[in-house]
């Protein structure tokens, strides 16, 4: 059937209203198809070789029910789709293909879904330098609806406070375990979890809510997932090969392997159909580990080469047909299978045998469909098509307000740039270093014909100095702020322009402060400006060229950061770009000299811009002076700044000119940014 898209005007009527008290949603997915393009090669009829696009099928007629109050775990091989699915039934992954879910009896509607719907990610994206409460007051802020008082926001973090027993950490920072030190790991899942719970979500979606814990942290946080649903929420999870106490807290067990369902059907009866298969899992193994090593065909040739086989086919052992099976378990979770073989020595021994092959695999793919569970399924997935589809009834509510959205963004940038003391620490350290240096280079230039080279130096020098670390600190950082902002607005919690706006406020109050104290240092020590009478809207003039300076690199850095598909291109990509403008600044190349080819260049670099407005200001109305033997036909070579300024190919009267040039290009890297946000946090659905 082909998927019902969320637009049905009956249902976008409706929006749903956000109770204290969680909603008790069954859901249903039916016959999910989803494909993928992929390039593969290709050979032409010339034989050669050519990439061409073609679908991929990821995922085969899926379907599942879901009561409230149980826990579904998706398990599965890597690769077998686990993610894929999770994405489709959250609503975050369009459906390539054909399918439809249901809430209860109606067809799933994307914007009440999301209302809906929880969301905790396989890792913790979560801001480093916020306590636990003031993560969770933040978010409560910001997803209750707008008519809530704050009171009952604040109360009801305390709420899921008390759920999650996040209790002893409130004040604790998050950190990272990197820059910032905080709370534990487990404490951290446990966080990103009580984020979901703020709104009473009905269904919560956990992608691999175990992974990167250790084995009782993993219990404890699957403890507190389990009292979730016992409360009423519907719970479905991808987990790997989780422990067994774990996995007998899931009530249902969604089993693939290569987008296909092996089983699906209750946890506690997956052993019996197994053993309708032949495959029979012994008392004292972990099931989640038996089905995991049985259907994972995929890493069979990586076994046999290193000559060990952790899993037995038991009705195919290798030399031997009736099995007695023996296991060793260690430590409870990894399955090694031993048997006795009834042939010549009768000892013990651990026996070759591999996993089922993909003849088998494909047996079980099919065989299900038929089986008991399979059919189970099939009735309780056809009822509901059949059944009535009545929309949801429930109230309208409203989220915060632009202003609110802003404020609190803004809130959380400035407590980011506070509690990163070591970050500002650094950069005021760098500011005044660079200074002090520059200034001692260039100590108390004089007004002879051999200072226009170290005049226009400093210049250079100073201006890359501050905008060179500023695109390189941004590209390093920038990343994990989208990180964490893709994955807030994927749960709708705020729109793109507050945060937008709030981050790039906070740059431009923080990009003031450390070319003003850059700027000082070197004025001041390398002597730029001898008169007195000009000297005040000299100084300012030159500060105001360091602060544009370095507003465009930190902007040219964000637009690169966000454009970038990770840390490492925008560490290429960025030096290049900055090394090529700066060429083109006037500074290394005559800009009158330049060949044909090239002319276009010092036109789009905004290095020239910046490299001009400094130079006009530095040189004009300055005399220079020289001694006799530096006198060309009786005169200075150079007489005035303003020989110099056309001497560089400059113009004196595009000082301001520039100034707004450059301001433009700061409004043009921050749209374009604006813009790259937008389309990558763009809902999917
Ligand atoms: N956009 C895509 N383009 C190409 N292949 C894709 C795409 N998305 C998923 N796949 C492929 O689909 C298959 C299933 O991917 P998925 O991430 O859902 O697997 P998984 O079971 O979650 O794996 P893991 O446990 O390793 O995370 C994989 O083979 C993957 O390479």
């Amino acid at each position: 059937m082909e998927l019902q898209q969320f637009d049905s005007n009956d249902n976008k009527k409706n929006v749903l209203k956000i109770v204290k008290n969680v909603n008790r949603v069954d859901f249903t997915f039916r016959n999910i198809n989803h494909s993928v393009q992929v390039k593969v090669t290709k050979q032409t009829k010339k034989g050669k070789k050519k990439q061409v696009m073609r679908p991929k099928q990821i995922l085969h007629n899926m379907s599942g029910h879901v009561k409230s109050g149980e826990v579904l775990a998706i398990m599965g091989p890597s690769g077998a789709g686990k993610t894929t699915l999770l994405d489709i039934l959250a609503h975050r992954l369009k459906i390539n293909g054909e399918g439809v879910m249901y809430l209860n009896q109606s067809i799933s509607d994307y914007h009440i879904f999301k209302k809906l719907c929880g969301y905790v990610t396989q890792s913790d994206t979560l801001t480093p330098s916020m306590t636990v409460f003031e993560t969770l007051s933040f978010y409560a802020q910001l997803k209750m609806p707008r008519e809530m008082p704050l009171e009952d926001k604040l109360q009801k973090v305390e709420d899921v406070i008390s759920e999650m027993g996040l209790n002893r950490c409130r004040n604790t920072l998050v950190g990272d375990n990197l820059k910032i030190r905080g709370v534990s790991g487990g404490e951290r899942r446990r966080l990103s979890i009580a984020v979901e719970l703020l709104t009473s979500p009905s269904i919560l979606f956990l992608d691999e809510p175990t992974s990167g814990l250790d084995s009782s942290t993993a219990y404890t946080v699957m403890n507190a997932i389990r009292k979730l649903a016992n409360s009423g929420r519907t719970i479905i999870c991808t987990i790997h090969q989780p422990r067994y106490n774990i996995f007998d807290m899931f009530d249902k067990l969604l089993l693939l392997a290569e987008g296909n369902t092996i089983y699906f059907g209750d946890t506690q009866k997956s052993a019996e159909y197994f053993e309708s298969l032949g495959y029979k899992c012994l008392p004292n193994v972990n099931p989640a580990d038996y089905y995991m090593d049985l259907i994972n065909t995929q890493i069979e040739d990586d076994i046999e080469q290193d000559g060990q086989s952790p899993i037995l086919k038991p009705n195919q052992v290798e030399g031997g047909n009736g099995i007695d099976e023996e296991l060793l378990l260690s430590s409870g979770t990894s399955t090694t299978i031993t048997t006795q073989n009834h042939d010549e020595s009768n000892h013990t021994k651990h026996t070759k045998v591999k996993r089922i092959s993909n003849e088998e695999l494909n047996r079980f793919k099919k065989v299900f469909i038929e089986s008991e569970p399979g059919r189970l399924l099939k009735e309780q997935v056809d009822l509901i098509e059949k059944s009535e589809h009545t929309p949801f009834v429930y109230q309208e509510t409203r989220g915060p307000s632009f202003w609110t959205q802003f404020r609190l963004l803004f809130y959380r940038e400035s407590l980011n740039a506070r509690r990163h003391p070591m970050a500002l620490r650094v950069q005021v350290f760098q500011a005044i270093f660079q200074g002090i240096l520059c200034g001692l280079v260039y100590l108390q230039l004089g007004l002879g014909q051999n200072t226009v080279q170290s005049r226009t130096g400093v210049l250079a020098f100073v201006i890359m100095g501050l905008s060179f670390p500023n695109v390189m600190s941004t590209i390093n950082v920038f990343p994990e702020v989208v990180g964490i902002f893709l994955k807030d607005r994927a749960s709708n919690v705020y729109n793109t322009l507050p945060f937008f706006l709030a981050k790039s406020f906070m740059d431009i109050m923080l990009g003031i402060v450390l070319p003003i104290v850059t700027g000082t240092l070197v004025y001041w020590m390398s002597n730029q400006r001898i008169y007195p009478f000009y000297s005040a809207a000299v100084f300012f003039k030159f500060i105001l060229v360091l602060v544009v300076a370095s507003q465009c690199a930190l902007s040219l850095g964000i637009f690169i950061s966000s454009s970038v598909p990770n840390v490492q291109t925008g560490l290429a990509i960025a030096p290049l770009v900055v090394i090529l403008f700066f060429l083109f600044s006037g500074f290394f190349v005559n800009l009158k000299e330049l060949g044909r080819g090239w002319v276009w260049m010092p036109y789009i670099s905004f290095f020239r811009y910046i490299i001009e407005a400094a130079v006009v200001n530095a040189y004009t109305n300055v005399t220079f002076s020289c001694t006799q033997s530096q006198m060309l036909g009786g005169r200075c070579p150079i007489q005035t700044g303003e020989e110099v300024i056309s001497n560089y190919g400059f113009n004196i009267d595009n000082y301001w000119r520039n100034i707004g040039i450059i301001l433009l290009y700061i409004v043009a890297f921050r749209c374009l940014t604006y813009m790259v946000l937008r389309i990558k946090s763009r809902n999917r659905f």
